[in-house]
């Protein structure tokens, strides 16, 4: 099998005049969970639409799993999967006789049953839909989206609207399926939801693509932490913007801020101890993805 499950090349879509995509180009393994993050109209949801083949592109170059969406559209979709929309099911429907529904429509490929004790829905067949909390639901979902055995899933604001302990099964859900030899496309304006889930993100702005990689390389290409403590005052942190590798300090009445190269952490310690100053809350954070997003959108990459 090839280790590209999707190529997009110089991708462009245009509403009306107006480009929404302006040459996009990004690849996704093979058995990866790829993010697609942006703020909202960055495109995400065009593309995602483009590469199911639910919309046409005006130029470039796609594949998905060998084939063209536009070209081959009937033999790419009984190879994806797709997460529902909340308003796609009635409300009184049964999540067995949905499971059951969807299970036939792709052939019966796998046997409904196993995959509602896969995805703990056994308790819960006999319940209509519009009584299932928002977790339960998701769960739901992303059942039916495996119920083909899709080779590629797309799944979009996945967690939205999640409790915290909802959103984490869900994302154990979701590294189940690539376990099991999926591969995701997560769309999801959410970078943290990202960070923590994808092996790696693509980030749109504006219709084309601002960085792409693995969170890890993303937020350490920063190339910057930030280090907090208390400070009594904003005269106690002054001439330490000027000292080596310190990008900025930043004081709320309470608390400092150093945004400063990973090497200048120590000598930034130093300096604090030379001035009687023994914090005992001094944290070093690594930038987040989203940390790392703000700063590329501003200009201010240091
Ligand atoms: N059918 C359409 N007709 C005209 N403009 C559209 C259409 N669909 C999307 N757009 C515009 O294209 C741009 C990109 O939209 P898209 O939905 O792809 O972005 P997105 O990144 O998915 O945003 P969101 O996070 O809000 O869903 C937006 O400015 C949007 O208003």
């Amino acid at each position: 099998m090839s280790n590209v499950a999707i190529e997009v090349e110089d991708l462009r879509r245009a509403y009306g005049g107006q480009p929404v995509l302006r040459g996009l180009s990004f690849t996704v393994h093979t058995g990866e969970i790829f993010g697609l993050a942006g703020a909202n109209g960055a495109g995400k949801t065009t593309t995602v639409e483009i590469l199911q083949g639910l919309r046409r592109r005006d130029g470039g170059r796609v594949e998905v799993l060998g084939l063209d969406p536009d070209r081959d559209r009937s033999r790419l979709r009984p190879l994806l999967g797709a997460q529902l929309q909340a308003s796609a099911l009635p409300d009184r429907l049964r999540v067995g006789e949905a499971l059951r529904l969807f299970a036939r429509l792709a052939d019966d490929r796998v046997d409904w049953r196993t995959l509602a004790e896969q995805w703990r829905l056994g308790p819960l067949l006999r319940k209509p839909f519009g009584t299932l909390s928002g977790g339960q639901r998701q769960r739901l979902f992303l059942a039916l989206a495996l119920v083909n055995q899709p080779r590629l899933v797309f799944l979009d604001e996945l967690t939205q609207g999640l409790d915290p302990a909802a959103r984490q099964e869900t994302w154990r859900l979701v590294e189940q399926a690539r376990d099991q030899g999926a591969t995701v496309v997560l769309v999801s304006h959410d970078l943290d939801e990202a960070e923590r889930l994808c092996d790696r993100v693509a980030v749109l702005a504006d219709g084309a693509l601002l960085a792409c990689g693995r969170p890890v390389d993303l937020t350490g290409a920063a190339g910057t932490v930030t280090v907090q403590f208390a400070a009594p005052s904003a005269v106690a942190l002054a001439g330490l913007v000027d000292l080596p590798g310190v990008a900025e300090v930043g004081y709320d009445g309470e608390a400092a801020s150093v945004v400063v190269a990973p090497s200048a952490v120590v000598p930034l310690a130093a300096e604090l101890d030379r001035r009687g100053l023994r914090p005992a809350d001094f944290t070093v954070r690594r930038a987040s993805l989203s940390d790392t997003v703000v700063a590329l959108l501003t200009g201010d990459h240091r």
